[in-house]
């Protein structure tokens, strides 16, 4: 694949650029105040680049579930701006925030989050459903088997394994073809076998269907999946790895102080 899309340090350089699906200027959030003062964000200015596959990662506690809430406009920012293709989320109303996250933002989180009663179909078309969207059949053919879950579309979620569940999420994330996916930890709770394969599902609806996902893991060997790695540490992006393998993330995560990563 050749690497033509902007490399996030093009953020600082270029703002306004539109080949960054997502991108956060000089974004701050501070927790608490006096003694108990955390400044969980400092200043992050990052760019995710469109149709690529981006993993952070960095200490516990360094700020990357924040910084990917922020991003996702699930939580506010104290100062500087996040965007969504051209759309300056610090401006939008709260209404106008959950219609940009219900139509542009997919979320996959460590908690599969299906609903018990629904299918598998049923729970993948529920965002649309809710939404009084009309899924496109042919897209939606493409994600389900690309997910491989053609067999198991009738199942409900307690007839399923965690792989499979997790890969109705991916499903159900991919499903309404979102400008950027953010995905949480999305293999923290599967074995490593279920674990590699909705890693390599998520990174064939990059490579095959054009998607930007952002992933947050504690996992070399699941950071190895993307594209890019950004390294957080204390609220701040200290480096940036193209083209990453898990010996070489391992070895970069070893220069910070960080206890929970697998070796
Ligand atoms: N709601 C909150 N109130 C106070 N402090 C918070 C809150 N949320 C996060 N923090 C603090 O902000 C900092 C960054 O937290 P964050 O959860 O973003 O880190 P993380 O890198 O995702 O950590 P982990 O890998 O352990 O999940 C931490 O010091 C954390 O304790």
């Amino acid at each position: 694949m050749t690497n033509t899309a902007p490399s996030t340090a093009d953020a600082h350089s270029a703002p306004g650029a539109g080949d960054f699906a997502a991108r956060a200027h000089q974004i701050a959030k501070v927790y608490g105040s006096g003694d108990a003062q955390v400044i969980a964000l400092d200043s992050v200015t990052v760019g995710i680049p469109r149709g690529r596959f981006t993993a952070i990662m960095g200490p516990s506690g360094s700020g990357k579930s924040t910084l990917m809430h922020c991003m996702a406009g699930l939580d506010s920012v104290d100062s500087g701006q996040v965007f969504i293709g051209d759309t300056d989320l610090t401006r939008l109303r709260d209404k106008q925030l959950t219609r940009l996250r219900r139509d542009k933002i997919g979320f996959i989180f460590q908690a599969f989050n299906l609903v018990p009663t629904l299918t598998a179909l049923e729970n993948i078309t529920l965002p649309m459903d809710i939404a009084g969207r009309k899924p496109d059949q042919q897209w939606l053919d493409a994600v389900i088997d690309t997910v491989g879950l053609r067999p198991r579309l009738k199942h409900r979620p307690s007839e399923l394994s965690g792989g499979q569940q997790q890969r109705v999420a991916c499903a159900r994330a991919l499903a309404s073809r979102p400008e950027i996916i953010f995905a949480d930890e999305p293999t923290g709770n599967l074995d490593s076998r279920s674990g590699a394969e909705v890693l390599g599902f998520l990174r064939d609806s990059v490579r095959k269907m054009g998607q930007t996902i952002v992933m947050v893991t504690h996992d070399p060997n699941a950071a190895a999946y993307a594209d890019q790695v950004l390294f957080l540490t204390d609220g701040q992006i200290v480096d940036t790895m193209a083209d990453p393998t898990a010996e070489r993330v391992l070895e970069r995560m070893k220069g910070f102080d960080q206890p929970g990563v697998k070796a």
